[in-house]
């Protein structure tokens, strides 16, 4: 199967050079070209434009930084809209909010094209093994005709129904997963200023019922303050801003989000942003800091 991937960053790369591992023909394109570089010594082609690609391949995935990365390489100069056509088909799987989705659907739709959104839960590690969470939505037929892309990138697919319901609860899990790490930073700040071991929290943690990989993963190196991106802050406050919006348009109260927003807008504030999102436990330490005992 030939696949043309628009978005080369930590995530698109991942699953670019996976889907070349398992025999697709893969063409892809990077705003910065030279990170192609890479994929091409793993076999893939590159082309100079997104145009280029759609018109080159049936299937084209996108995975973008955000909703303005998602819209410009649709809609720009150059872009996907200026080869889209019947018979193609365009797989955005960024993570972005429904207004941004169902844009990019109505103009490929208009094309005669195809389109399906399909946002994935997982990051650098379960990308390369191919074990992401797709969340997908849009035209039923191109979701079946992907499917053995899906099947290489993912542990699991599901289709969610009309264009936006993938980007809503792609939102859904990532608001909880940003406040999820805000509580198990401020667990490990108590636990640290109560005397109590961090590694003995992580320990217990484990064996209870709020066990889960994440505190597992992040959590050591945390304990270190080093943060490698694999799912880089800026990201992940862009996520919880996304999902306040959609709270502000359902009138959903999420006072929880939206501290845990403040903090990794602080975190972002302080140059943080390209910093793995657990990063975002140096604006809870500096919080916790401010009343000494
Ligand atoms: N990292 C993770 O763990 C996960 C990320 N996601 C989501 O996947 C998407 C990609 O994430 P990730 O790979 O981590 O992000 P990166 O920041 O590593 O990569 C972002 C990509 O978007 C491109 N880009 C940014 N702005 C533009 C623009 N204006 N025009 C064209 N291309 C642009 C970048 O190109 P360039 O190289 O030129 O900068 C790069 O290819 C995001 O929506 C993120 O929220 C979803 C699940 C997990
Ligand atoms: O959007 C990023 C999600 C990261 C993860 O699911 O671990």
């Amino acid at each position: 199967m030939e696949v043309g991937f628009l978005g080369l960053g930590i995530m698109g790369k991942a699953m670019a050079l996976n889907l070349l591992r398992h025999g697709f023909s893969v063409t892809v394109w990077n705003r910065t070209l030279s990170k192609c570089e890479e994929l091409v010594e793993s076999g893939a082609s590159v082309e100079e434009t997104p145009a280029g690609v759609i018109k080159k391949c049936k299937y084209t995935i996108a995975m973008l930084s955000d909703p303005s990365a998602a819209l410009s390489v649709v809609f720009d100069k150059d872009g996907v809209l200026e080869q889209m056509c019947s018979g193609k088909g365009y797989i955005d799987m960024s993570t972005v909010d429904a207004q941004t989705s169902s844009k990019i659907s109505e103009a490929i739709t208009k094309t005669g094209g195809c389109f399906l959104e399909a946002p994935v839960s997982g990051s650098k590690k379960p990308a390369e093994d191919g074990q992401l969470v797709i969340l997908a939505a849009g035209e039923k037929a191109l979701y079946e005709e992907i499917i053995p892309a899906f099947d290489v990138l993912g542990k699991k697919s599901f289709f969610l129904g009309q264009v936006g319901n993938g980007a809503k609860m792609k939102l859904v899990v990532n608001m909880i997963m940003g406040s999820m790490m805000n509580a198990f930073s401020e667990g490990l700040v108590l636990a640290d200023r109560s005397g109590l071991s961090q590694q003995t929290l992580l320990d217990v943690l484990e064996l209870g019922a709020v066990a889960n990989p994440m505190f597992k993963l992040k959590g050591p190196a945390m304990m270190k303050n080093a943060y490698p991106p694999a799912f880089p802050l800026k990201h992940q406050q862009k996520d919880m801003r996304l999902a306040l919006a959609l709270g502000d348009e359902r009138a959903v109260s999420m006072p929880v989000a939206a501290a845990s927003n403040e903090a990794f807008k602080k975190a972002r504030s302080l140059g943080l942003g390209d910093q793995d999102f657990s990063a975002v436990y140096e604006v809870v330490k500096v919080a916790g800091s401010s009343e000494e005992s």
